[in-house]
């Protein structure tokens, strides 16, 4: 089945198959064409070009995007998209003065997700974590990494991965998952994390992989966390199973974390909050992604990522959300690349870059994800009629989306 995009307002983020990503100068342009065609068949990009060279089509499906720009669908490569229930409380508290660390240090945070999902079937978990799918992609997401992380025994782990297996046989959207085990210490392990460490390594690690229920391995770097030693630990584990790192590092304290992922050629390190000039240079050089995740920054009311430090080094950048119950209860990629321009101070072009072509390289998907590139999936946010696509951050909060499609086929 043929699909025909006609009149196309603007066409955005046109690449050739070479573009893996964009650092420094490269990610304030933004390649595009005016008053444009585009042309899907069997759920991929076969051509595209200027309206007045159309080609005559035969038997195709037409769509009339007037006043319309095209652009590649988000892609989001951080979330924790399935959870229990909610931290509505949590939420609450903090209103009334008490910081994230207090919250989790008198058994909120993680703990609480944790001691939740424990107790949540796994058919309830997929049921929940099935409608916020449902629902960012309606926001525009067209491929999503989850984390497991708040399982934190064996089985609930487990029980977390196999709900996202489940998520990617279900719906069509590209789907990674991450073994966050080393989320946070339980509390029968304070005493003893290493035991925890050791269970991990021992016993998670190689279940998961012998399902093949994940891609990649995570660890929460941070003090009251867990330490660069621990990272050395489970990055080194990974590495045995084929689990690539994609980490938390850098929220609240610069600890040495992103040296680390650098060492371990980490796709990415995430986070990134508070960011000192030597973790800076450590990302240079790399093929490590830094990743921003401004909607945790809005949310808790903590620092933004200094993205103008990270892209005028010379670096790239990407954003993702973040979506989990405790630090970002929001999926919603239209509002990160907004902040990202309000808060972090990039421009349109770069934040579109970061959450299209640079999220994609995040997510190992740079190959069929993430621009208008002949033979790469035909995934696509068509907008509402607007001005132009700086327009999309500027009105921050409508997310001015007509439709999604996903290969090809509008959901
Ligand atoms: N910082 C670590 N993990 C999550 C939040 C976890 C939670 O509060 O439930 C994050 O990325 O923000
Ligand atoms: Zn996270």
């Amino acid at each position: 089945m043929k699909l025909l995009f006609k009149n196309i307002k603007q066409l955005l983020q046109i690449r050739d198959n070479a573009t893996i990503s964009l650092k420094g100068s490269e990610m304030k342009e933004l390649p595009k064409l005016d008053d444009a065609w585009l042309l899907v068949e069997d759920g991929k990009i076969v051509d595209f070009g200027k309206m007045e060279e159309i080609p005559a089509f035969e038997e195709v499906e037409t769509v009339d995007a007037s006043g319309k720009i095209l652009l590649p669908g988000w892609i989001d490569s951080h979330t924790h998209l399935v959870y229990a229930g909610n931290r509505e409380q949590e939420f609450v508290d903090r209103i009334n003065g008490l910081t994230y660390e207090e919250i989790a240090n008198k058994g909120g945070g993680i703990l609480n997700s944790a001691k939740k999902l424990q107790e949540t079937s796994e058919e309830e978990l997929y049921v929940q974590s099935a409608r916020r799918l449902e629902e960012v992609m309606k926001m525009g997401t067209t491929a999503i990494e989850i984390k497991s992380g708040y399982g934190l025994t064996t089985d609930a782990e487990l029980k977390m991965l196999r709900v996202i297996k489940r998520l990617k046989e279900n719906y069509p959207i590209a789907i990674k998952a991450t073994f966050l085990g080393a989320h946070a210490v339980p509390k029968e392990y304070k005493e003893n994390k290493d035991a925890y460490l050791d269970l991990l390594v021992d016993e998670m690690m190689p279940k998961i992989a012998e399902e093949q229920l994940a891609e990649y391995v995570d660890i929460f770097c941070e003090k009251g966390y867990f330490t660069v030693e621990d990272t050395h630990k489970i990055l080194a584990a990974g590495k045995k199973h084929n689990l690539i790192p994609k980490i938390h590092v850098n929220q609240f304290n610069s600890i040495g974390g992103i040296q680390v992922g650098v060492e371990y050629d980490a796709l990415s390190v995430d986070h990134l909050e508070v960011m000192n000039p030597e973790d800076i240079e450590a990302l240079k050089g790399s093929r490590t992604m830094p990743v921003a995740l401004p909607s945790c920054s809005l949310f808790l009311g903590i620092p933004y990522t200094p993205a103008r430090d990270i892209i005028d080094a010379g670096l790239p950048l990407a954003l993702a959300t973040d979506y989990n119950p405790g630090s970002t209860p929001s999926g919603n990629m239209n509002l990160v690349v907004s902040l990202a321009c309000m808060k972090m101070k990039m421009n349109p072009e770069e934040a579109i870059n970061a959450a299209t072509v640079n999220a994609a390289y995040a997510m190992g998907l740079s190959e069929t994800h993430g621009s208008v590139t002949k033979g790469k999936q035909a995934n696509f946010i068509l907008t509402e009629k607007i001005p132009s696509y700086g327009f999309l951050p500027y009105s921050f909060g409508a997310n001015h989306i007509d439709s999604v499609y996903i290969n090809g086929k509008k959901i």
